[in-house]
Order: C-alpha cells, then sequence, then structure tokens
C-alpha cells in the first residue's frame, strides 16, 4: 500500500505510557523521557490501580511528567473518588462518553480531558471529529477486537494511513499496538506528534517492562 508522506515535524514527539502500576515503571517511564504517564481506573484491566497505590505512583512522577487518570464511562463518584486522592494532570476517558458528558467532566472538575476515539475506518475519524470543540486532546486508537473485555490496551492497530495529512484543532495522540519495533513507522505515515503505548511495553499481560519502554522511547526519539 502507498501511503502519503507528512510534511517535516518539528519538535520532539511526545510519549505516554499507559498502565503503571509499579514505582520502578514509573521512574523508567520517567527516565527514558515518558512525556504523560497513565494510571488505569478500570477494574477489569489487568493494570487497574487501588487508589492508594495509584496515589504512591502519581507522587513518585517527577515533576513535568503529566499523571493521567484512565476511565471508562465513570460515575461522578468515581472520578471524585480518584481525583480526592490522587494528584492527576489530565483525564482520560476511553469510553462511550458522549461529547456533552465530555464537556461536563472537563468542567466539573477543571482538569484538562482527553477523548479516546476507537479508529477502524473512515467513519470513526468524523466521529473522533465530534469532540474537537469539547475535548482538550483526542486518542485516536485502535478499536477493541470483538471479544476482549478491555476498551483498550489490546495491542491492536489500525490503517495509520487513515490520519495522514489531517489536520485537527486540538493535540491528538496515536495509540494501537504500538511497540519499538513499529513506532517510527507509525509516526512517519499518521503525522502523529504524540503516542501511546500500552501493551507494546510489557513482558506479560500487566507488567511493563524497563528494557521495551527505553527501546519505545528510543524508537520515537529517532522517528522522522
Ligand atoms: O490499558 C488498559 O488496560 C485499558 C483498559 C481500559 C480502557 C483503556 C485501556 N488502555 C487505554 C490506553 O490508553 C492504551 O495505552 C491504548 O489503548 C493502547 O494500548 P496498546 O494497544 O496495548 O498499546
Amino acid at each position: 500500500m502507498a501511503f502519503r508522506v507528512n510534511p517535516r515535524p518539528t519538535g520532539p514527539v511526545r510519549v505516554k505510557v499507559c498502565g503503571l502500576t509499579t514505582e520502578a515503571q514509573v521512574e523508567a517511564a520517567a527516565s527514558a523521557g515518558a512525556a504523560y504517564i497513565g494510571l488505569v481506573f478500570y477494574s477489569r484491566s489487568p493494570r487497574s490501580l487501588a487508589l492508594p497505590v495509584a496515589r504512591d505512583l502519581a507522587l513518585a512522577a517527577p515533576v513535568g511528567v503529566a499523571k493521567v487518570a484512565l476511565f471508562v464511562d465513570p460515575s461522578d463518584a468515581e472520578v471524585d473518588a480518584v481525583l480526592d486522592t490522587v494528584p492527576i494532570d489530565m483525564v482520560q476517558l476511553h469510553g462511550h462518553e458522549p461529547p456533552d458528558r465530555v464537556a461536563e467532566i472537563r468542567e466539573r472538575w477543571g482538569l484538562p480531558v482527553m477523548k479516546a476515539v476507537g479508529i477502524s475506518g473512515p467513519e470513526d475519524v468524523a466521529r473522533a471529529r465530534a469532540y474537537e470543540a469539547v475535548a482538550d486532546q483526542l486518542l485516536l486508537d485502535a478499536k477493541a477486537p470483538a471479544g476482549s473485555t478491555l476498551p483498550g490496551g489490546n495491542g491492536v492497530s489500525f490503517d495509520w494511513g487513515l490520519l495522514s495529512g489531517l489536520s485537527w484543532s486540538r493535540p491528538w495522540m496515536l495509540a494501537g499496538g504500538l511497540g519499538p519495533r513499529n513506532v517510527a513507522e507509525a509516526v512517519r505515515v499518521s503525522g502523529a506528534r504524540q503516542v501511546d503505548v500500552s501493551s507494546g511495553v510489557e513482558s506479560a499481560p500487566g507488567i511493563k517492562d524497563s528494557d521495551l519502554i527505553r527501546a519505545f522511547v528510543g524508537a520515537v526519539a529517532s522517528a522522522r
């Protein structure tokens, strides 16, 4: 397949490592150069955190690394419980939250919100446009495969060419099946200036691997 090559970008590509569960992983991600760490609050996920653990991880993150709290169709009480306990910089919504719920969460808690949208075809890209007006950032991720119990973190990718040459009024992040071996190509094809990874830097489901995190950030740094 022939891809359009995006114009030469400026500035480094920023990395989010999602689903960290130990302080050593937070240290590995931060020292490798990750700009964001994702903390998962979804009980069905192998990466889901209890509040006291999440608080310790957030406090272990150096200044300058944004702590992102990931929710799936959360109730107000769930958001309250996390934000009352854990120092968080951004909320990620990874469920079926409609635009008005995204706007409500943003306004009620006063934090930037990143809305994840599952992409498998051009109609999904069009759906993502509905969030440009209400979200601070977009996370363009692969759709969960049939049968998966997780809306994200499944290690599957989508056709990055769907994003090539598009412009967005909000910053956006590419996710889905990225790893040290394919992320440079994904950046080149999609034009992403931010990337998000979870299972691609794990040695087993839910277990992050510091060497893979370093390899991923290194591969991103080499992307042109
Ligand atoms: O990671 C999870 O366990 C998870 C659970 C429920 C909703 C979303 C989840 N992850 C979302 C992310 O931001 C992942 O980093 C993103 O989907 C990419 O995952 P992967 O394909 O494994 O790199």
